[in-house]
């Protein structure tokens, strides 16, 4: 079965040819209403006459999703009921040239950014706080966001630094025991826009077809959609310091563990006290959480603290942290790692990574559409065991580019890029991904015990 282009996308500019694409037989529009009968809160269901009536209209949105692939097709309202947040009609201009008309939910406005897709099935709130997804619409592939509500123990850092949220279905109600807040409501008070009921899957082809876009989302009517692409083509991220807008500006210690509720791990025999300075480049808190849980006193220092400072606060070892955007727009960090490599044991994670990939004479470049999920394959060519990983970069490390000495101890499965680095002679490591998960599995865990074990190594 083909597909023609979503009804509610337009197409500005250079017309695009629409794509062939093939797509699942519809999902039987019953099993699907039993699904959302269930969900539904008590205060939805009125009467059975009103019941009929939603369940009709639920029934056309469920055979709609699967054989139109179209964007609008919810109503304002579910049945006779007012969706329970301020929505608004949004449109999303991407620089190709396409409009992907929405409702947004959260803040309203007009934002510009790249958008990226992120294929984890939950953890949306974790997501929405990791300061590397500066300056990005994150845009979930999962249809169904919203359900668990937010909470205050999700946070991987103290803002949401994203440009927005791009989502196919806002959950109309949450139910989790440990909600505080609906997804919309607390958007909209941290002022990041979202927008649902438009064709995630449809946009996520295009990213994947043809790379990673700039877009504009926007519910200001008074603008046109001519200015709203121009604003997408002029706006750039390639080359862009971004770290030092999540940074912080000054040093803190940090001791909090994972939560002795969520603790996955209790064989931490190796835990003795390490002071690690951690480097701020957009850290999430988990990944201090798992050093903490490690046995590690840290201190975390913004993104352009002096080497020299660093070392002398005499670590045991040194983190370079996660952070947004280009990697080779940042050479005072590369300088910094730099000064900092051969003295003390160092470990990095993604941005992190990339920078030390840099430092020890590599190239980093910007990958066609990145990784963005928590279900990754990597291979750990030292022990040959596979990883399942959570991710987040859009740029690599060329391992060309490396000089020899330098090795490749992890690969990404599914395009064989870079995904973890070595010199034991510099007592070095870098992993591409998020050991820390959050959200995502634990598998890749066991890096933070390696960075122990070469910390207790350099203090014999
Ligand atoms: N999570 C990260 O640290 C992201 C690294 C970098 N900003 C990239 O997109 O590749």
């Amino acid at each position: 079965m083909s597909c023609p282009l979503p009804s509610s996308m337009e197409i500005l500019g250079k017309p695009l040819v629409p794509k062939a694409v093939s797509m699942e037989k519809p999902r039987p529009a019953a099993a699907a209403t039993k699904i959302v009968e269930r969900l539904l809160p008590r205060k939805f269901v009125r009467s059975s006459a009103s019941r009929s009536k939603r369940f009709t209209m639920l029934q056309v949105v469920s055979a709609q999703q699967g054989a139109e692939g179209g964007s609008t097709m919810y109503a304002d309202n579910v049945g006779d009921v007012k969706r329970p947040w301020k929505t608004a009609d949004a449109r999303l201009v991407l620089e190709d040239g396409s409009i992907w008309r929405a409702k947004s939910f959260g803040a309203s406005g007009t934002q510009v950014g790249e958008v990226v897709f992120n294929t984890s099935l939950t953890g949306y709130q974790e997501i929405l706080t990791d300061p590397s997804y500066a300056g990005q619409f994150v845009l979930m592939t999962n249809p169904h966001i919203g359900n668990t509500g937010v909470n205050p123990d999700d946070e991987e850092s103290s803002q949401c630094f994203l440009a927005g949220l791009v989502i196919r279905n806002l959950s109309i109600c949450t139910s989790n025991w440990r909600c505080l807040e609906s997804l919309s409501d607390y958007l909209e008070k941290r002022n990041i826009m979202g927008i649902s009921d438009v064709d995630t899957r449809a946009i996520t082809r295009r990213l994947r077809q043809d790379g990673s876009l700039i877009g504009v989302l926007s519910t200001e009517e008074s603008q046109t959609d001519e200015e709203l692409l121009e604003i997408a083509r002029k706006w750039k991220i390639v080359g862009v310091d971004l770290i030092s807008g999540v940074s912080c500006k000054t040093p803190y210690v940090w001791s909090d563990k994972t939560h002795s509720e969520w603790e996955f791990n209790n064989d931490q025999k190796l835990t003795k006290s390490f002071h690690v300075v951690a480097y701020d480049f957009g850290i999430k808190h988990n990944i201090l959480r798992r050093l903490a849980s490690y046995g590690c006193k840290i201190t975390i220092v913004p993104s352009k603290w002096p080497s020299f400072e660093t070392l002398k606060m005499k670590p045991d070892g040194v983190l370079f942290s996660n952070g947004p955007g280009d990697p080779a727009a940042v050479p005072y960090a590369v300088q910094t790692v730099k000064e900092i490599i051969g003295k003390v044991p160092v470990f990095g994670i993604c941005m992190g990574h990339q920078l030390l990939g840099q430092a020890l004479g590599g190239k980093t470049f910007k990958m066609k559409f990145g990784h963005h999920g928590g279900n990754h394959p990597v291979s750990n060519l030292r022990n040959g065991r596979v990883e399942i990983s959570a991710q987040n970069h859009n740029y690599a490390v060329d391992p060309a580019s490396l000089p020899p000495g330098v090795e490749v101890t992890h690969i990404n499965l599914n395009d064989k890029s870079c995904a973890g680095l070595a010199c034991p002679e510099l007592k070095l490591m870098s992993l591409q991904y998020h050991p820390e998960s959050s959200p995502g599995p634990h598998d890749s865990d066991p890096a933070f015990r390696e960075f122990i074990e070469l910390m207790k190594a350099n203090k014999k």
